[in-house]
């Protein structure tokens, strides 16, 4: 486009870039949010591209150092970083910070993919490859496309939300199968049981097929599960 004379417009784009003191309501509109939520997946797909393999491990961000369960997901980190594999998870405390110290222990790549919360207190200590997300939906989307396997720890509402979207693109086959550890029976005995007697027999779920899933009780044979794809 040619624009001569009186059809040259006052302001030019480089103008209007530059221009300050203009209003700022648009910081909070769902358009500007867009390119938020947009950088958000540059960055984590920048961040991540180059990760190799991988294993998720979920659970709670509540439990101490004194519990079981975090000796236990400390040792499966080790382990999963011994065979070469990246260990991910959510970066918090509790079992994500028992088994990014078990990947960093073993000298291996231990990430931690966080999430901006409320008096979040940050990665932890352990993670050496960490990044922080605003939406949990683009943080979740991260833990499924790099993983190739995924233990999932004794947890709460965040722990559930992670392993059922799991199951829900499993099942839908939007996510290619991989193989889901949950650890610990007497901790998911209840929830797969009422799966199996309560939303089964309802058809609440139309083929719920439990070989989707491992139980165990043994953290080598939950990280030799979660490794099953990749050998
Ligand atoms: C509760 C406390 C801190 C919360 N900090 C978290 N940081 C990172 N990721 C988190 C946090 N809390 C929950 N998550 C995610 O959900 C899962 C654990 O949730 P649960 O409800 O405890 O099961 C975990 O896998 C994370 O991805 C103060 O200690």
């Amino acid at each position: 486009m040619i624009m001569r004379g009186p059809m040259i417009p006052p302001d030019t784009t480089t103008g209007n870039l530059l221009k300050r003191g203009q209003p700022a309501e648009w910081r909070h509109s769902d358009a500007w949010r867009v390119l938020r939520i947009q950088s958000e997946f540059v960055d984590g797909f920048d961040a991540l591209a180059e990760l190799g393999p991988a294993v998720t491990v979920f659970g709670s961000a509540r439990v101490g150092e004194d519990d079981a369960a975090y000796d236990a997901a400390r040792g499966m980190g080790r382990d999963i970083a011994s065979h070469g594999v990246a260990v991910v998870t959510g970066g918090g405390p509790g079992i994500m910070e028992a088994a990014n110290r078990g990947a960093a222990e073993a000298g291996g790549v231990s990430v931690g993919l966080g999430i901006e919360l409320p008096h979040e207190q940050g990665l932890n200590e352990w993670v050496n490859l960490g990044m922080t997300f605003r939406y949990f939906f683009v943080r979740k989307t991260m833990f499924v496309k790099y993983s190739s396997g995924v233990i999932v720890c004794p947890g709460g509402f965040g722990t559930l939300d992670e392993m059922f979207e799991l199951l829900t693109l499993v099942q839908t086959h939007k996510s290619t199968s991989m193989p889901i550890v949950l650890f610990d029976t007497a901790y998911w005995t209840g929830l797969l049981d009422w799966i199996e007697t309560t939303l089964r027999p309802r058809r609440m779920i139309s083929a719920w097929d439990p070989s989707l899933v491992v139980t165990t009780d043994d953290p080598q044979e939950a990280v030799r599960v979660a490794l099953r794809d990749l050998r």
